[in-house]
C-alpha cells in the first residue's frame, strides 16, 4: 500500500522503537474497551518480537495491573496469544501492505487488529475504530497508517489471501524451517500436527487418586453440567476450559491440570510400592506429583532453577504429597547422589518444546532451528550423566515435549550405540513413540529403556 506523503515524514521522523512513544499511560483507555485489550496486547506481542518470554511478560504486566478484571485479564490473554499463534500469517499480511518498517509498537498493535480481524470477522469495523483509538494512544501521528493498513486489508483480502498461499510460514502458522523438518519426519501426519499446533490446546485433569476415585470425581464434573472425555490414561479432557477455582476439589488438591499426554509418564514407568525413583528434571512437578499418587515410592526430585523448584513445594502441599527435592544440576551427580542405584528414573528433559507451542505461541518464532542441536546436546549430557545412577534391571524413561526427531528417537538411537547396557522397551498401549500435537493431547515422545543385569 502506498502511504500519503504527510504519512511517510511522519515515519521518516519516528525512531523505530519504544523509546520514542510518549509516555502516556494505558489507562486513559476504558480497560474494558476493545482498544484497551488490543493496546496491551500489543505492547505484550511487541516484548516477545523483541525476544522476550511470552508467559513472563504476562505475569509481570498482571503485577503491575492487580486491579485488572478477570475479563480484562482474558481479553489481553487472548489477544496476544492469539496473535502470536497467528504470526506467519499477519507478519506476512504486513509484508504484502506496507514498504518500509514501522516503529515496534505500531506494528505489534497492527499485528493483533490483524488478527482480530481474522478470528472476529463480523466486527470488522469496530476492530478497524478501535485499532485507531489504541494507534492515538500508542503513537498519535500514526493513527492514520493503522487506520489505512486495516482497510486496505479488508478491501483486497481475497487477492491478498491469494498471494498467501504460496508463502509456507503464512500457510502453516509456523516457521518454515519448523514446517520443513515435520514434513521430512511425518510424511504422512505433518499438516495434521501443524494445524492441531495452531488450535486452543484443550484442558486436561489428572485426578488425584489419593483423594478418590477417577470415577468419584468424573460423576461429580458431570453433575457440575461439565462436558468431558475420558482417555484410555484416565486423563479427563474437558469440552470447554475452566478457572481452576470452579474445579471440584481443585484448593483440597482432588485434581490437578496436566495435559493428557504427560499423564503416560508414571504409568510407563510401571511403579511399585518401595521403589527408589528418581525424577531428575522436576520443576513444576506435575509427573514427580503422578508418580507418589500412583504408588508410594521414596521419590528424589531434582530441579535445576531455584524459582521453578519451589512450584515442586507448592504443588505437593496442596496435593498432600511429600518427597525430597533438591534445586541442584542432575549432571552434577557426585555433588547429590549417595551412590544408592535408582529403580525407576523419570528423565524429562529440557527440550525446544515444540510439542506445546500452541500453549506458549512465543516459541515458534523465538526458537532458531540451530537450538535444537543444542537442546539434543544438553540431553545427551543429562542421559549420560544419569545412567550409572540406574540399577541393573531398572528402567528410565525419557521424555521431551519435543515434535523434532533430533531431540527424540535420534538421541535414544545415538544413546544405544552409547551404552550397550540398554534395551529399548514397547510403551504399553502406544502405536508410535512420536505424540504429535492433536484434539486430545499435545505432542510428546517417549523411551522407556531398560538397563541389562
Ligand atoms: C520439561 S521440564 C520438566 C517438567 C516436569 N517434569 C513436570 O512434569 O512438571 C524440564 C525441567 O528441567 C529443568 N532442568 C533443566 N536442566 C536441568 C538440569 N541440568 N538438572 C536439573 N533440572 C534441569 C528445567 O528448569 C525444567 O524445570
Amino acid at each position: 500500500m502506498s502511504l500519503s506523503a504527510s504519512e511517510s515524514n511522519v515515519l521518516k521522523n519516528q525512531k523505530p522503537n519504544r523509546s520514542s512513544r510518549p509516555e502516556r499511560r494505558v489507562e486513559a483507555l476504558l480497560a474494558d474497551s476493545l482498544a484497551f485489550s488490543l493496546t496491551c496486547a500489543a505492547t505484550l506481542v511487541e516484548s516477545v518480537l523483541a525476544g522476550g518470554n511470552l508467559t513472563d511478560a504476562f505475569e509481570a504486566t498482571l503485577a503491575r495491573h492487580p486491579e485488572w478484571s478477570d475479563a480484562t485479564r482474558g481479553a489481553v490473554r487472548d489477544l496476544a496469544w492469539g496473535t502470536l499463534r497467528d504470526y506467519g500469517r499477519g507478519d506476512a499480511v504486513l509484508r504484502q501492505l506496507l514498504h518500509k518498517p514501522l516503529p515496534e509498537a505500531i506494528h505489534a498493535l497492527l499485528l493483533v487488529a490483524l488478527h482480530r480481524l481474522e478470528s472476529r470477522p463480523e466486527q470488522a469495523h469496530t476492530v478497524v475504530n478501535q485499532a485507531v483509538d489504541a494507534a492515538e494512544f500508542v503513537m498519535a501521528p500514526l493513527k492514520g497508517v493503522v487506520n489505512g493498513v486495516l482497510r486496505n486489508r479488508l478491501r483486497n483480502q481475497a487477492a491478498l489471501d491469494a498471494e498467501l498461499r504460496a508463502d509456507q510460514a503464512a500457510y502453516y502458522r509456523h516457521p518454515a524451517w519448523w514446517v520443513e523438518r515435520l514434513r521430512a519426519s511425518f510424511p504422512d501426519a505433518w499438516e495434521a500436527a501443524l494445524a492441531a499446533g495452531n488450535a486452543r490446546p484443550p484442558m486436561a485433569l489428572r485426578v488425584n487418586r489419593l483423594r478418590g476415585s477417577v470415577e468419584a470425581y468424573a460423576a461429580e464434573l458431570a453433575a457440575a453440567g461439565q462436558g468431558f472425555r475420558r482417555l484410555a490414561n484416565d486423563a479427563l479432557v474437558l469440552d470447554k476450559p475452566l478457572a481452576v477455582a470452579a474445579l471440584p476439589g481443585f484448593a483440597a488438591g482432588r485434581a490437578s491440570v496436566q495435559d493428557a499426554g504427560a499423564q503416560w509418564a508414571a504409568r510407563w514407568l510401571d511403579l511399585a510400592p518401595g521403589q527408589r525413583v528418581l525424577d531428575a528434571c522436576a520443576a513444576p512437578g506435575g509427573k514427580s506429583a503422578h508418580i507418589l499418587e500412583t504408588a508410594p515410592v521414596a521419590l528424589v526430585a531434582l530441579e535445576l532453577d531455584a524459582v521453578r523448584s519451589r512450584r515442586i513445594a507448592d504443588n505437593f502441599a496442596r496435593l498432600g504429597l511429600a518427597a525430597e527435592v533438591r534445586t541442584v544440576d542432575c549432571r552434577d551427580v557426585a555433588t547429590w547422589w549417595d551412590g544408592k542405584p535408582f529403580d525407576r528414573i523419570l528423565a524429562d528433559v529440557p527440550c525446544s518444546a515444540s510439542g506445546v507451542a500452541r500453549r506458549h505461541p512465543d516459541i515458534k518464532w523465538l526458537r532458531r532451528p540451530d537450538d535444537i542441536a543444542r537442546f539434543a546436546a544438553q540431553q545427551a549430557g543429562i542421559l549420560d550423566a544419569l545412567w550409572p545412577t540406574l540399577a541393573p534391571g531398572g528402567k528410565l524413561l525419557y521424555v521431551t515435549c519435543s515434535v523434532f526427531d533430533e531431540e527424540n528417537a535420534q538421541q535414544i538411537e545415538r544413546f544405544c550405540q552409547r551404552h550397550a547396557d540398554a534395551q529399548r522397551l514397547p510403551l504399553d498401549g502406544l502405536p508410535a513413540r512420536q505424540l504429535l500435537p492433536a484434539a486430545d493431547h499435545d505432542g510428546f515422545y517417549y523411551a522407556l529403556l531398560a538397563k541389562r543385569s
